[in-house]
């Protein structure tokens, strides 16, 4: 027998050992379930790039929702799908007091009080070139943005919002969002900050629901390089003075790092978005029989949580629930 003082498998010998000293843990509540919402009746359309997402009319949504709450999730991220004939450059569709996606909030709100709902603050959906923000001779114009994103975000508050999620990546919208929300009466709605979003590839599923792809170049001048650790921390700095609730490093997996950066360094809540090609890349392999979908879920999972992200926006949140739960 060799001598080892330490022996680091004895805290692995039994399944009882492993769970008393399991340092990261999951629970349900860690979850916000991003879901897609569309106009129309009786509509369940599964997203092709997304097995077991679908885009729901707001009844078949409302539907869903006993299911997705008697899981035990607490919050979703509800996003909208606007039909091309709804668009235009200053997405004025997104402040319209009569349409589908305000009208959806309230009707969720009305129907599950309890449930936490956070809405998408960006002009994407309702944008005829498909970009976050206003474009003026192929350019994206800052300060005139933070106008139309004001406007968006009082009436997703005014429409029941719990919070918003400003996920356009302006600079300075923080800090004019709240400041709208407050002059109006608003200041109970929370805003969470996507504050480290990255230019990545892997948002092409989620662009494929909402058919909100850029119609023309990309979106590197405003969303972050993906090379860059420091500029989070600054763009983390900016959203937290500017008085963000909570935190968001989007995407998760590829960004472990930053998550661990800006919880180490800010004292309000980190949230990370598993983004939808990080869904996508799990389901694709383990449909073709070449991982275990369920212990690659569960363990990525838990890694964003390691990292330091208190919760976690991923549509994997049904499925994890239903394991967690037993
Ligand atoms: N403002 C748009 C927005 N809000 C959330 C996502 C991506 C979410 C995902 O991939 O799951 C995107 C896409 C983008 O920036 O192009
Ligand atoms: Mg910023």
């Amino acid at each position: 027998m060799i001598n080892l003082s330490r022996r680091p498998r004895r805290n692995r010998k039994s399944a009882g050992i492993r769970e008393m000293v399991q340092e990261t843990t999951l629970r349900v509540s860690d979850f916000i379930y991003p879901m897609f919402i569309q106009e129309g009746a009786n509509q369940k359309v599964e997203v092709k790039s997304m097995p077991g997402i679908y885009r729901f009319s707001l009844d078949n949504l409302l539907e869903e929702l006993k299911e997705v709450t008697d899981l035990g999730i607490v919050a979703i991220d509800l996003f909208p799908n606007y039909p091309e004939s709804k668009k235009d450059r200053i997405a004025s569709e997104s402040y319209h007091e009569n349409t589908f996606y305000l009208k959806a909030i309230t009707a969720i709100k009305e129907q599950f009080p309890e449930l936490v709902i956070m809405t998408d603050v960006a002009m994407d959906p309702y944008s005829s070139d498909g970009h976050d923000g206003l474009v003026e001779n192929g350019k994206i114009l800052n300060d005139a943005t933070l106008e139309i994103l004001g406007n968006m975000s009082l009436a997703q508050a005014k429409a029941g919002a719990d919070i918003l999620g400003p996920s356009d990546m302006m600079d300075g919208r923080v800090g004019y969002i709240r400041k709208h929300l407050d002059t109006h009466g608003f200041t109970d709605v929370s805003i969470m900050s996507y504050s480290a979003k990255y230019a990545s590839a892997f948002y092409g599923p989620f662009r494929d629901a909402l058919q909100s792809a850029p119609k023309f170049g990309d979106k590197n001048s405003y969303q972050m390089n993906p090379a860059n650790k420091r500029e989070a921390l600054l763009e983390a700095q900016l959203d937290f003075e500017e008085g963000a609730d909570m935190l968001m490093v989007k995407p998760a997996l590829s960004y472990l790092d930053i998550i661990r950066l800006l919880d180490e360094n800010f004292e309000i809540p980190i949230a990370a978005y598993n983004v939808s090609g990080e869904y996508a890349m799990i389901k694709a392999a383990a449909l073709n029989g070449w991982l275990d979908g369920d212990r690659a879920m569960m363990e990525v999972l838990l890694s964003i949580r390691r990292a330091g992200a208190k919760c976690i926006l991923t549509y994997f949140a049904k499925e994890a629930a239903m394991i967690l739960n037993g």
